[in-house]
């Protein structure tokens, strides 16, 4: 099987201290299509820096990032933001304050078309969007709600599914669930298990928690000091326990 996105010795150096320091160090990693790959590390270990490079948020000093093949190192944000998406941390991040749920989902929606979004494209995407949000408790009957009085949960289950809408080749989900209560913390994320499951996705998830990290995806990587000190494939993940990464931390 091709890998979707091939990342080969990836290195990104700064300038820190009068020193430089590879704060990422020699990344390989293959993702392969619906795979669903845990990401985990602690404070400092790189996550942030990886998923930048990938995105193109940030350069990548050397190395090369393939997608379907196609050379992408150079490519900037605005560039691989058509294939790539990502949900972060910050439910603030992502949606439009001052626009409805309805229109952030259209302006998701119709990503890499125009930006005008006329009443006529909303109304053709209503049905749609109901649809989209009926079976979801944060969302059902919040379509037309502006999306700065929505709850963090609330705004970030709409952040979700504006990255998911389009399907995206990429999704990487920066510990997307973290900064939320528990019940909507677990809620977000069996939302976001049976999405990647239902729609086939391909996806990269950082995360701080072991209990999901064990129980989500089908492979992990651990990450420290810009390396990649574990890569466990399907097979090993699933025989995989809490305590066994704890060793890591
Ligand atoms: N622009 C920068 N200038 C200086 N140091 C940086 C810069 N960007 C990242 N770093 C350093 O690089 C290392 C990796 O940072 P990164 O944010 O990728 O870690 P992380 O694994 O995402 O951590 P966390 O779990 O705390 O979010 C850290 O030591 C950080 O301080």
């Amino acid at each position: 099987m091709k890998p979707i996105m091939e990342i080969d010795n990836a290195v990104k150096t700064i300038y820190n201290d009068n020193q430089n320091l590879n704060i990422l160090d020699g990344i390989n990693l293959k993702i392969y299509p619906k795979d669903f790959i845990v990401v985990l590390g602690t404070n400092g270990a790189g996550k942030s820096t990886l998923l930048d490079a990938i995105t193109g948020a940030n350069s990548i000093t050397s190395g090369k990032i393939l997608l379907n093949d196609d050379d992408i190192t150079g490519k900037n944000l605005a560039k691989r933001s058509k294939f790539i998406s990502r949900v972060y941390q910050d439910p603030k991040l992502g949606t439009s304050p001052r626009m409805t749920v309805a229109e952030n989902l259209l302006l998701a929606k119709r990503r890499g078309l125009p930006r005008r979004l006329r009443l006529r494209h909303l109304k053709d995407n209503m049905e749609s969007f109901e649809k989209l949000t009926a079976d979801l408790p944060t969302l059902d009957n919040r379509l037309n709600t502006f999306t700065d009085n929505l709850s963090g949960g609330q705004r970030q289950t709409l952040s979700f599914l504006m990255a998911i809408i389009q399907k995206p080749e990429l999704l990487l989900l920066d510990e997307h669930t973290a900064a939320l209560d528990p019940q909507t913390s677990q809620e977000l994320m069996e939302l976001t298990d049976k999405t990647v499951k239902d729609k086939e996705l391909t996806c990269l998830m950082v995360t701080h928690n072991l209990s999901e990290a064990v129980k989500y995806g089908n492979r992990l990587i651990v990450l420290k000091k810009g390396k990649i000190i574990l890569d466990l494939d399907t097979e090993a993940k699933a025989k995989l326990k809490e305590e066994d990464l704890l060793e890591y931390f």
